[in-house]
Formats: structure tokens, sequence, C-alpha cells
């Protein structure tokens, strides 16, 4: 597979880098950022956390305001942070901003017309860190966090795939998309009205059927203007507590949806996934 560098900028000692691609799990050209930490050889492979965008972002929201560089270059973290959908002219869309491009969900689209291109579980799962592995010094070893729409990408992928994965975080995550709009909106379109189907991308859900899962950090602004409509926390703590799930939940004060609120925890996300990325 080809890879084709857009942009490269220092930073920290590390490297930062934008690439585009032909994805074949979602049919279209892709785009996808990766920062390298300055002890990343190809005699020292690193581990990598892998970061999920919320609605309407692409790979260089959380790139350009995480401030997450320095932790990352200290610690010897890779960071790769995904596209949140296909793009393209020949991409199905919609002209809300909570659906199509910029709107993957992280799912695997059953419907017509979104089924064509929106394999995006398929393509964060699969064909990114595949690639990531081939083309950069960097281990199998991995984890996951992301943002809202990212967060619930970040908790459903890790909890479905918890021998992939050491750990999982996420900031202000639509924690139970079922019962939330913005999900119910998403679900409909791309997997249909069978809310069974549903079930498979929901981390409460999920949570309630699991025996056992990898350790979980999430971050939950009490000033975000979304929290009791679409990302609903409570029910988060409620489906990990069936089986005593490791779900720390951590209320911080003040904070907002933003990416202020997201800057203000990176380095604790960033040194939560090092304890585990590290553990082998
Ligand atoms: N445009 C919308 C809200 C869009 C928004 O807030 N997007 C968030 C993620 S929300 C959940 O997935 C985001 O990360 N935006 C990009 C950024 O850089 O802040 C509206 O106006 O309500």
């Amino acid at each position: 597979m080809t890879l084709t560098n857009i942009s490269q900028v220092k930073v920290f000692g590390g490297w930062h880098k934008q690439y585009t691609h032909s994805s074949t799990s979602v049919n279209s050209q892709m785009r996808f950022a990766i920062f390298l930490p300055p002890n990343a050889t190809t005699n020292n492979p690193v581990p990598v956390l892998y970061w999920l965008s919320g609605l309407t972002c692409s790979d260089e929201n959380f790139m350009q305001k995480a401030g997450a560089f320095k932790v990352a270059a200290e610690l010897g973290i890779a960071i790769v942070a995904a596209d949140t959908s296909p793009r393209g002219d020949d991409v199905a869309d919609d002209v809300s901003y909570d659906l199509g491009q910029g709107a993957g969900f992280y799912v695997n689209a059953t419907q017509a017309p979104w089924a064509t291109h929106y394999q995006m579980y398929d393509y964060i799962v699969d064909e990114l860190p595949n690639l990531i592995e081939q083309h950069f010094p960097v281990s199998q070893v991995k984890s996951i966090s992301g943002h809202s729409m990212g967060g619930h990408g970040a908790l459903t992928i890790g909890l479905k795939n918890p021998s992939r994965y050491q750990s999982i975080s996420a900031f202000s995550p639509i924690s139970n998309p079922m019962v939330c709009p913005w999900g119910q909106r998403a679900f409909r379109a791309y997997l249909g009205n069978d809310k069974d189907a549903w079930k498979h991308y929901d981390a409460c859900e999920l949570l309630k059927s699991a025996q056992s899962t990898l350790p979980i950090l999430v971050d939950q602004g009490d000033g975000d203007s979304f929290l009791t409509e679409q990302l609903k926390p409570e029910n988060l703590i409620a489906a990990a507590h069936l089986h005593q799930s490791p779900l720390e939940m951590r209320m911080q004060s003040g904070y907002d949806h933003s990416y202020f609120f997201i800057s203000s925890f990176i380095e604790a996300h960033l040194h939560f996934h090092h304890q585990h990325l590290f553990k082998m």
C-alpha cells in the first residue's frame, strides 16, 4: 500500500507527519496524521496511541489543539490521529454536521447509500494499524482514546477487541448512543431500524455483556453543554458496575466539551496509557 506524505514538521524532538492513502475498507482516499517521538527507530519500535476525534473533525483537530506532543515525546509513545469518515465528491453526505462526512461514528454501515464507503470500524481496527505497523518504527502494542463521537469509537472498539489494545480512554464520550439524539440519528441511517444491530456499537450494551474488560479512564466536564442530552456518563457508570468493569470516571468541575478541556487532561491520559503500554 502506497502512502503519500503531505506534511512533516519537527516538534519536541519528534515528528508530526500527515499522509494520504487509498483505503480498501472505506473505498476512498483517506488522510491520517502520526506523531513519532524522538526515540522511535527501526531498532526501537514504540507503542502507539490511536486517537479518534469527534463530529466535524479531521486528523488535524487533536494534533493542533490537544498539546500532547511534549509528554508523548517524553514517554516514547507514537500517536496516530485518524479522520472521522471517508471523504470525497463520490462519498454520500448530509447537510447536517452530525451525519455523513465528518460523522462516520466508527461503525460498518449496512444501509444504502452509506454502506459503500462508511466502513470506519474496519478501517480503524484493521486497515489503519496494519498500514502504520508496515510503514513506521512502531510496535504492535497499542491503546485507544478519543473525544465525544471518538470517545464512543474508542470505547466500543476497545471493548470489542480486548486482545488488540492495552487500555482505553475517552474525553466526554457519547456513552450510550442508542438513547441519545446524535447516536439514534446516525445508527438509524448507517445500521437501519433493527436495534439489535445498534447494540454492537453501544458502549453501555457492550459493558453489560462483558465478563472482563481493559482498563478504562474517562474524563467528563460538568460544564459540558452536551452532557445531559447526548453523553449520559451515568449510564456508562451503571453498565460498568454490573460486572465490576475497571472504569474510572472523573467528573471535572467547570470544564466544557472543547479541546481546552482535552488539553487540560491529555497529560494524565498519556500517563495512564503509558502504564499499560509498557507493562508487557
Ligand atoms: N458544530 C456543532 C458541534 C460540533 C462539535 O462540537 N464538535 C466537537 C465534537 S462533538 C462530538 O463528537 C469537536 O471536537 N469540534 C472540533 C473542535 O476542534 O473543537 C455545533 O455547532 O453544535
